[in-house]
């Protein structure tokens, strides 16, 4: 991290401050930036400084790992952070899960050699594996081991944590997939999404240990909470107006019952007279991808002109 001395001048300006994680590199980075544009975060960043004072907002963004964050935020002086689920399971930390921001999707998978011997995880029992997310592995390991011994008909406490892992399980801090190829491990838990680095690396994955997408944090004791909710609600507006469109289309008044079966929308649908004798307006807010699906059915119905929109921005 490079809390140099301009840092530290910053760090005496953050008491009065929401102080608000995001992560410095990596997977969600982009998508972080982006979503604090669209609620309107306003912030200029040095080059190389972690810490970036809002200028329209007594917020302060830090700039650290994602695996990092749900610590600074479960300490509390960070209110809060975004990180993947996964960094947050792993860190047993106690932290708010807020909103799902719907983007970071992958899955964290167990994997083995392609064309080895090994297809079925119980297999796995007694050997080696590496990984970034220890504390998860583990867990699934415990879970595993304990079935295992509950097949084999010997007492079994589930999941029991004092009792040695058979399985041994180590750690590596990224470039997991090496792991298999140069023998330090049997198989390798770790983050799949298109599945190109796994198959590039000669593996498959024969098992899901958790699923994870992005997702907003807060301290269970935030230092501002007015502020918090505030900031919580422009980014729920955000990702709501991302899920949804508005479908606006005109059809006969006799038709109104069974259409706005089909565009419930998210309260109710604005429904407005045409000035042509018994025809309507229709409005309503419709999720994104069932949008293609909707228009067949209105059309069907006796919809006409059906035009769709993007929104940019809601409070719903
Ligand atoms: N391939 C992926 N697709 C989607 N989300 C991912 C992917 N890999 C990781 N993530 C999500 O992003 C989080 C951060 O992962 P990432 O690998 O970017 O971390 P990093 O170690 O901080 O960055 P880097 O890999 O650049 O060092 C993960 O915990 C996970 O929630
Ligand atoms: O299924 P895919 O779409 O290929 O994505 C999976 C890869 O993405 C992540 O790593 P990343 O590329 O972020 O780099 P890292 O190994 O340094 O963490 C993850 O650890 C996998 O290696």
């Amino acid at each position: 991290m490079h809390f140099g001395v301009k840092e530290m001048d910053l760090v005496n300006h953050l008491n009065d401050r929401l102080l608000f994680a995001v992560p410095k590199k990596g997977r969600l980075y982009q998508q972080c930036l982006e979503l604090l544009k669209g609620a309107d975060i306003q912030f200029n960043r040095s080059n190389r400084l972690d810490i970036a004072l809002c200028t329209n907002l007594p917020i302060a963004l830090v700039f650290l790992p994602a695996a990092d964050i749900p610590r600074f935020v479960g300490e509390g002086r960070v209110s809060l952070g975004i990180t993947g689920q996964d960094q947050v399971a792993e860190s047993n930390i106690d932290v708010r899960e807020i909103i799902d921001l719907g983007f970071g999707s992958c899955k964290l998978q167990v994997e083995v050699p392609e064309n080895g011997e090994i297809s079925d995880p119980r297999q796995l029992v007694g050997k080696s594996i590496v990984t970034s997310f220890t504390s998860l592995t583990e867990q699934y390991f415990r879970k595993l081991e304990a079935e295992a011994e509950a097949v084999a008909g010997k007492p079994a406490v589930n999941g029991d944590e004092k009792k040695p892992l058979k399985t041994v399980i180590k750690y590596v801090g990224g470039s997991v997939e090496a792991a298999c190829a140069l023998g330090i491990a049997d198989a390798v838990v770790d983050l799949v999404e298109s599945g190109e680095t796994m198959r590039a690396a000669g593996l498959k994955a024969i098992e899901t240990v958790f699923e994870t997408s992005a997702v907003l944090i807060a301290s269970q004791h935030p230092t501002h909470p007015d502020l918090l909710e505030i900031i919580v609600s422009r980014i729920k507006g955000v990702i709501a107006a991302g899920k949804y469109v508005l479908c606006n289309y005109n059809c006969p008044r006799d038709k109104l019952n069974v259409v706005i079966t089909i565009t419930p929308g998210h309260r109710a649908p604005t429904v407005s007279p045409l000035e042509e004798e018994g025809w309507v307006s229709v409005s309503s807010m419709v999720e994104k991808k069932r949008i293609a699906e909707v228009m067949d059915r209105l059309q069907a119905a006796g919809a006409e002109d059906i035009l769709v929109f993007n929104i940019s921005n809601s409070r719903v």
